[in-house]
């Protein structure tokens, strides 16, 4: 029987290489992801009953790079409701590595509730030798469990790091350390059952955001198109010809955009699609009327999110408007 003083979490599972499974014990790479259902990952960690009483529902059975708008609002919807009720005290997630920061993202602005939500990966598949996926869903569990967690939004958890979803971003292809908001940093740690919070989001998040997802069964269709060196105007046109909504340009250094794909932008605003400037860079601020007159075109900046996460923010802000401005005053305060 459920014992009173523990916390009653959920574990959502989507797949990924927390359920993945190698052919040796040495395999870390190349593996097969998403194998192992949520009540193996469960059983798989017999301490977690010590710290809460969990149980374990399957969303999706995944590799993350498969993730899909249909699947996020599945489970938004799932999440939206579990929280509402009084038997549950908070989330976790598990999820492929590989478009984990989006999901977090995406949750981050849609979840009606102050409760802790957790996404939590691994690197290594349970077959693996020094497999990371247990202990990184053990401490996954006492971050959801914890007070500290409370209003915080939608956290990352992996590496014994925890890092806000809006923030942090996949940094290397196969390390264990791989989470990082470079720059910004993590909001805390987990030893043993202790979570130590250092910093919190400032952006606005879960309760206090402007989006509904309960109502949707589809989300806007937004693409993101990739600035380099000899770029021509091609995969914009193809953008919007395959019907976008939404374009973010990833752009080279601070959202420049290159002169042969400058006429590809106004015909798109032309047609009404929403370009939004990110950069490929990684970390810093695009500038508004900074590399590109804003202003004049209507264009709108993606202040620090990522080009992917800039692509989340613009699908939802999609679903309320389309006027360029509105757009921009997400962009600042998200
Ligand atoms: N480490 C991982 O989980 C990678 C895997 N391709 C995924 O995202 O599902």
């Amino acid at each position: 029987a459920p014992t009173a003083k523990l916390p009653n979490i959920k574990i959502l599972a989507t797949g990924g290489t927390i359920a993945g499974a190698g052919v040796s014990s040495t395999q870390t790479v190349g593996y097969k992801a998403a194998v192992t259902p949520v009540d193996a990952l469960i059983n798989n960690v017999p301490e977690l009953k010590k710290i809460a009483n969990v149980s374990g529902e399957q969303i999706s059975q995944i590799a993350s790079e498969n993730m899909t708008n249909e699947i996020w609002l599945k489970l938004a919807k799932r999440v939206n409701e579990l929280l509402s009720t009084d038997d549950v005290d908070g989330i976790v997630i598990t999820h492929g590595t590989d478009t984990l920061e989006e999901t977090a993202y995406f949750l981050n602005l849609v979840v009606k509730s102050r409760k802790p939500v957790v996404l939590v990966g691994a690197m290594r598949p349970a077959t693996s030798m020094s497999a990371d996926g247990p202990m990184n869903l053990y401490r996954a569990v006492v971050l959801a469990g914890s007070k500290e967690a409370i209003g915080k939004g939608v956290l990352v958890m992996l590496n014994d790091q925890i890092s806000s979803a809006r923030d942090v971003t996949k940094t290397n292809t196969s390390n264990l350390d791989t989470f990082r908001a470079p720059e910004l940093g993590f909001l805390g740690y987990i030893q043993n059952e202790t979570v130590s919070f250092y910093r919190q989001p400032t952006r606005k998040h879960t309760v206090d955001t402007e989006f509904d997802v309960m109502n949707l069964t589809e989300l806007p269709r937004v693409d993101i198109v990739y600035g380099y060196a000899n770029n021509t105007r091609v995969m914009l046109d193809a953008a919007v010809a395959a019907g976008a909504k939404g374009i973010v340009h990833a752009g080279t250094g601070n959202g420049s955009i290159n002169v042969n794909v400058k006429p590809a932008i106004e015909d798109a605003l032309k047609k009404g699609v929403v370009i939004v400037r990110s950069s490929r860079v990684g970390n810093g601020i695009v500038t508004r009327n900074g590399e590109f007159d804003d202003d004049k075109y209507n264009t709108v900046v993606s202040d620090t999110l990522n080009p992917q996460k800039a692509r989340v923010l613009l699908m939802l802000a999609l679903t309320k408007t389309t006027d360029p401005q509105e757009i921009q005053r997400m962009f600042w305060e998200y």
